[in-house]
C-alpha cells in the first residue's frame, strides 16, 4: 500500500502502467508483417487488402494525434488513455474473433483509434508527476519502450502465434491491455493531487484539465510559432525515412544486396533497433543533466543524414558495418525524442498534450509518405528482374533510395540547426526550480 501512498513511487507505476499499454500500441503497429502469411490464409485476402489493414492503422494514428493531445488536457491523461486502452483491446479481440475480412478491418481500426491517445497520455502523465529536468529522460524512456514494442511483433510474436495461434495471440493481447486499461484507471491519476497525495517537490502544480476555449487558443499559438513547424518537420523526415528503412526497406535491401537470408538481415535490423533503445532515454538522461535540448537534436540529425550518405555512396557496405552502423547510428539519433521535450516546454503546462500531438501527426504524415517515396525511386530503377515473383532491385535503384534519406536527413539538420539558433537566445533549462523555461 505504501507504494502507492508514496508520490515517488506511484508515478513509476502509474508510469508504468501507461507505457505497458504504449508498449502494445507498438506492438499492434507493427504486427502485419508477422501476421500477414495467416492474415492471407483466413480472410483469403489480396495484397491490396492486406495493405490496406496495415496502413489503415498508420492513417489513422497520425489523423488521431491532434485530437489525442485535445482529449488528453480537455479530460485528463488517466480518463484518456484507460478509454484509448480499452478500445484499442476490444479492437484487438474483435480482430482475432473475426470470421470475415469486414470485421477484421473494423477490429483493426478499432485498435488504430484506441492506440493513437497513448503515446501522448503518457508524456502528459510524466509532465504532471515529474521535475522539468526529468522530463527529456521521460520522453526518451517512453520512447524507448515504443521501440521495444516494435521488437516484440517480431521474433516474440512469431513465437506465441506458432503456440497460440494467431487468434489466440490477438485475444490474448486484446485481454492483456484490458487489464492494463483497468489499472490506468485505478492508478495513473493525472497529478499527486489527483490521486488525493502530497506534491512532488520542485514538480510544478499543474491543471488537471484545461477548458475548450483555452485549448482552442493553445492551438493557434501553436501553429503560428515557427518552431512547432521546423520541429513537426524535422520529425516527418526522421519518422518517415527511419519507420520507412527499419520497418519496410532495410530487409529487401540487405537480401537483395548482399544474398543473404530474411532471417539473416532481420538480426541486423535487430541490433538496430536495441541501438534505437538505448538512445533515447541515454539522450533524455543527458539533456536533462546539461540543461541542453536542441544542441543535442542537431546532433542526432546530422548523425542520420550522414548515416544515410554512407550507404548511398557505397551501396554494398559490408555486412559488419552495416551492424555497426546501425546500431551506432541509431544510439546517437536518440537526441530526436527531445522534440516533445522542446514543444512541451515553449507552451503552457495545459497545452502539453495538444503541442505533442500536433508535432507528432507530422511524424506520422512521414511515416506514410515516405514508403511511397523510396518505393518508387526503387522501382524507376528496377530492371525487370523477379525471383518467386518478387521484385528483385538495383543496386543503383537502392543508392538512390538512399541518397534520399541522406537528403531528408539533411533538411531535418537544417530545421535542428535553425530551431538551435532561433531558440539560443531564450535562458537555458533551470533545473530543480518550480519553473519551467524554454530550453537552449
Ligand atoms: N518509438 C517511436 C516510434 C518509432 C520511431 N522510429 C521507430 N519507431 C515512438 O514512440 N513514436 C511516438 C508514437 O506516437 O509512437
Amino acid at each position: 500500500m505504501r507504494l502507492l501512498s508514496n508520490p515517488y513511487r506511484r508515478r513509476w507505476i502509474g508510469w508504468g502502467l501507461l507505457v505497458a499499454a504504449f508498449f502494445l500500441v507498438s506492438l499492434h503497429r507493427s504486427s502485419t508483417a508477422v501476421l500477414s502469411g495467416e492474415l492471407m490464409r483466413a480472410f483469403d485476402t489480396t495484397a491490396t487488402s492486406l495493405g490496406l489493414l496495415h496502413s489503415s492503422f498508420f492513417y489513422l494514428y497520425a489523423a488521431f494525434q491532434v485530437p489525442a493531445g485535445l482529449l488528453t488536457d480537455r479530460y485528463g491523461a488517466r480518463a484518456t488513455a484507460a478509454t484509448g486502452t480499452a478500445v484499442m483491446s476490444a479492437g484487438a479481440v474483435a480482430f482475432g474473433l473475426a470470421s470475415t475480412y469486414s470485421v477484421a478491418f473494423g477490429g483493426r481500426v478499432l485498435v488504430g483509434l484506441g492506440a493513437s491517445v497513448l503515446f501522448v497520455a503518457a508524456l502528459r502523465f510524466c509532465a504532471n508527476w515529474f521535475r522539468p529536468d526529468e522530463f527529456g529522460t521521460m520522453t526518451g524512456a517512453t520512447f524507448s519502450v515504443g521501440i521495444l514494442g516494435g521488437l516484440a511483433a517480431t521474433t516474440p510474436l512469431a513465437v506465441a502465434i506458432s503456440r497460440l495461434g494467431w487468434r489466440g495471440s490477438m485475444v490474448g493481447l486484446g485481454v492483456a491491455g484490458l487489464a492494463a486499461a483497468v489499472g490506468i484507471l485505478l492508478v495513473s491519476h493525472d497529478s499527486p493531487a489527483d490521486a488525493g497525495l502530497e506534491p512532488i517537490d520542485d514538480v510544478p502544480d499543474r491543471p488537471d484539465v484545461t477548458d475548450a476555449a483555452t485549448l482552442k487558443r493553445y492551438v493557434s499559438d501553436a501553429v503560428r510559432e515557427p518552431e512547432t513547424w521546423l520541429l513537426g518537420i524535422m520529425l516527418f523526415f526522421m519518422t518517415g525515412i527511419g519507420i520507412t528503412i527499419f520497418g519496410l526497406w532495410g530487409i529487401p535491401y540487405l537480401v537483395q544486396t548482399h544474398g543473404i537470408s530474411v532471417t539473416e538481415a532481420s538480426v541486423y535490423l535487430l541490433v538496430g533497433n536495441v541501438g534505437g533503445m538505448i538512445g533515447p532515454t541515454a539522450f533524455g538522461w543527458l539533456s536533462d543533466r546539461w540543461g541542453q535540448r536542441t544542441g543535442l537534436i542537431v546532433f542526432s540529425t546530422v548523425v542520420f543524414g550522414l548515416t544515410w550518405a554512407v550507404f548511398a555512396a557505397f551501396g554494398t557496405v559490408p555486412l559488419f558495418l552495416v551492424g555497426a552502423i546501425f546500431l551506432f547510428s541509431r544510439v546517437l539519433r536518440g537526441g530526436v525524442p527531445l522534440a516533445f521535450t522542446v514543444i512541451k516546454e515553449r507552451h503552457p503546462e495545459g497545452a502539453s498534450g495538444t503541442v505533442i500531438g500536433i508535432v507528432n501527426t507530422m511524424g506520422w504524415i512521414g511515416a506514410a509518405v515516405f514508403p511511397v517515396v523510396l518505393g518508387a525511386a526503387l522501382d524507376a530503377y528496377w530492371t525487370g528482374d523477379t525471383v518467386n515473383g518478387t521484385r528483385v532491385y538495383t543496386e543503383l535503384g537502392y543508392r538512390v533510395a538512399f541518397a534520399i534519406a541522406a537528403a531528408a536527413g539533411l533538411l531535418a539538420a537544417a530545421c535542428a540547426i535553425l530551431l538551435h539558433v532561433r531558440t539560443r537566445a531564450e535562458r537555458p533549462l533551470e533545473t530543480g526550480t518550480d519553473l519551467e523555461q524554454p530550453t537552449d
